[in-house]
C-alpha cells in the first residue's frame, strides 16, 4: 500500500480518529477544524474526546511527523500539502422537518471546489443524504474531481478500536473512470485490514449508512417493548435477549433494555430516513414505530420513578445516575438520561445528577444540581435512577446510599445493579425487563 497524501476536515469523533489512525498506518494527514481553541489543544497534543486510545494514537502521529492539525483549509489543501484525497467528516445534524442539514457539507465543497488541486478526490464520510454526492459534484464545479461516499459505522468508546477493525468498509463512487479509480485508491488504504469492502455506487452508500442505523434504533425498541411485556408476564429480559441473540441471523448486540435509545447519530439518521422515504412518498411505519416507541420508553421509566417516590413527584427529590447517552463517552447528545430527567422535572422533581465523565449541558436556566460523587447526589433522595450503564455504579457502596437517602428505593433502567444485593443493604429495586412473578 503506497503511502497517501491526505486532508481530513472536522476534527471530531470521526475525523479525528480516522486522521490518527490513517497517520498510524503509514500515511501524511492534516486535519483541519474551524475550531481554533480545539486545533490549538490539539496542537498542544490534548485530546479532549474520551476515547481509548485516541490521545496516544494522536500523539503518535504528531511524533512521527505524520499528522498535523490546522484551523486553515488552504494549509491543508495547497503545496506543500496537496493531498490526494480529502476526508470530509463535518456534522450533518438534524435540520427541519428531520431531514438532515448538509448545510456544512455543502459550503465544504464550495471551498474545495475553489482550492483543491487537481489529481485528488473527495471522500464524504460524513453521513449524509442520498443525492449529496451529486450535490457535491455540482457545489465543486470542478468535473476533475471524483467524488466517493465512504460511511462511517464507528461507535462512541470504542472509536479506535473500530477504525481498526471494522466489519465493513463502504465505498460509493459515480460511473465515470476517474471515480472508479479513486475508488480503488481508496480501498487501497485498506488492504491490511480483513474487513470486506464494498464497492457500490454513491447513492447505495449513502442508503447503507442511514439503514443501518435505523435498523439498529428498531432492533433496540424492538427490545425496550419485550422488556416491558417481560415485566407483565414474569420473564426477564437478560434470558430472552440472550435467547434471542444466540440466533446469528439476529445476533445478541443492541438487544439490551434501556430508557431509550439516544445518541448524535441514532436519533437524527432514524429521522433523516424517514424524511427521505417520505420525499419518496413511501410510507416507513416500522422505522416511525421505533420513534414512538423510544418516546413512549422515556415516559415508562419516568413512571417507574414516579411509582417508586410514591406516585407523585412534586418536590420530591430525586437522584439521577449518568447523563451520558450511553457508558464509555462524555456525550449527551440526545441522551436519553437527559430525556427521562426532563420528564422527572416537568413532574415537579428537583434533580440531583452525577455521571462520571459527562459535562453539565443543563445550560442557562438550570434545571437540576449537580454533584460530584455519587454519594452526594443520593443525599435526601427518595429514589436513585439509574440511566447511564456506567459499569462503577454496580461497584458503588450501596448500604451507604441507602442510609444517605431519604426513602431507599432505586430504578435500574439499565440492568447493571444485582437486586438482590441491594434489596440485601435496604433499597427498594425496580429493575427494566425483570418480572415479578
Ligand atoms: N459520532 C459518531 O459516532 C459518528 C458520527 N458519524 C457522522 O460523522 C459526521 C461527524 O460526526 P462527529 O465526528 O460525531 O462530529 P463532531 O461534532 O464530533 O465533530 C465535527 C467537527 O467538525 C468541525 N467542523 C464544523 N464545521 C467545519 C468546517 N466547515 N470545516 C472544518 N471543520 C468543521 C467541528 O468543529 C467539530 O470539531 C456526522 O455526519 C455524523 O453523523 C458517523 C459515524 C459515527
Ligand atoms: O452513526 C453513528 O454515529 C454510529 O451510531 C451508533 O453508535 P453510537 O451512537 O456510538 O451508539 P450505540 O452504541 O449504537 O448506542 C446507541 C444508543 O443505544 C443504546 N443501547 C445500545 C445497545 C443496547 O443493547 N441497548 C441500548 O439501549 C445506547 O445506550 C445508546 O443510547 C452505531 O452503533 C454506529 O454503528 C454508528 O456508526
Amino acid at each position: 500500500m503506497p503511502a497517501r497524501k491526505i486532508a481530513v476536515i472536522g476534527a471530531g469523533y470521526v475525523g479525528l480518529t480516522t486522521a490518527a489512525t490513517l497517520a498510524a498506518a503509514g500515511h501524511g494527514v492534516t486535519c483541519v477544524d474551524v475550531d481554533r481553541d480545539k486545533v490549538a489543544e490539539l496542537r498542544a497534543g490534548r485530546v479532549a474526546l474520551l476515547e481509548p486510545d485516541l490521545p496516544e494514537l494522536v500523539a503518535a502521529g504528531r511524533r512521527a511527523g505524520l499528522l498535523r492539525f490546522t484551523a486553515r483549509l488552504p494549509d491543508a489543501l495547497l503545496p506543500p500539502h496537496p493531498p490526494d484525497l480529502v476526508f470530509v467528516c463535518v456534522p450533518t445534524p438534524r435540520g427541519e422537518g428531520g431531514a438532515a442539514d448538509v448545510s456544512i457539507v455543502e459550503a465544504v465543497a464550495r471551498d474545495l471546489g475553489r482550492l483543491l488541486p487537481p489529481g485528488a478526490a473527495v471522500v464524504l464520510k460524513s453521513t449524509v443524504p442520498v443525492g449529496t454526492a451529486d450535490r457535491v459534484r455540482g457545489l465543486l464545479r470542478r468535473p476533475d474531481l471524483p467524488v466517493l461516499s465512504h460511511p462511517e459505522f464507528l461507535s462512541e468508546g470504542s472509536a479506535v478500536h473500530d477504525c481498526r477493525h471494522p466489519d465493513r468498509l463502504v465505498i460509493g463512487a459515480g460511473t465515470t473512470p476517474a471515480d472508479r479509480a479513486a475508488a480503488r485508491r481508496l480501498a487501497d488504504l485498506y488492504t491490511d485490514l480483513a474487513a470486506p469492502v464494498l464497492l457500490t455506487g454513491n447513492a447505495s452508500a449513502e442508503l447503507i449508512k442511514y439503514a443501518a442505523n435505523a435498523f439498529l434504533a428498531v432492533k433496540l425498541s424492538y427490545a425496550n417493548t419485550l422488556a416491558e411485556l417481560c415485566e407483565s408476564v414474569g420473564a426477564d429480559i437478560g434470558d430472552v435477549g440472550r435467547g434471542l441473540g444466540l440466533d446469528p441471523r439476529i445476533a445478541p448486540a443492541h438487544l439490551r433494555p434501556s430508557p431509550g435509545w439516544g445518541g448524535p447519530c441514532l436519533p437524527k439518521d432514524t429521522h433523516a430516513l424517514l424524511d427521505l422515504a417520505r420525499t419518496r412518498q413511501i410510507g416507513f411505519p416500522l422505522v416511525r414505530a421505533a420513534l414512538e416507541t423510544n418516546d413512549r420508553q422515556h415516559h415508562r421509566i419516568a413512571d417507574k420513578v414516579r411509582t417508586a417516590a410514591g406516585g407523585c413527584l412534586d418536590g420530591v427529590r430525586i437522584a439521577v445516575y449518568g447523563l451520558a447517552f450511553k457508558a464509555g463517552t462524555a456525550d449527551t447528545r440526545d441522551s436519553p438520561a437527559l430525556a427521562v430527567a426532563r420528564l422527572l422535572h416537568a413532574q415537579g422533581a428537583e434533580l440531583t445528577v452525577y455521571d462520571p465523565a459527562a459535562a453539565n449541558p443543563a445550560g442557562p436556566d438550570d434545571w437540576y444540581q449537580t454533584a460530584d460523587n455519587p454519594y452526594t447526589a443520593a443525599k435526601a433522595a427518595t429514589v436513585v435512577a439509574v440511566l447511564t450503564e456506567w459499569p462503577e455504579f454496580a461497584r458503588l457502596d450501596w448500604a451507604l446510599i441507602s442510609q444517605l437517602m431519604h426513602r431507599p428505593h432505586v430504578v435500574d433502567a439499565r440492568r447493571i445493579l444485582d437486586p438482590e444485593a441491594l434489596e440485601a443493604c435496604g433499597l427498594t429495586v425496580s429493575t427494566v425487563g425483570r418480572g415479578t412473578r
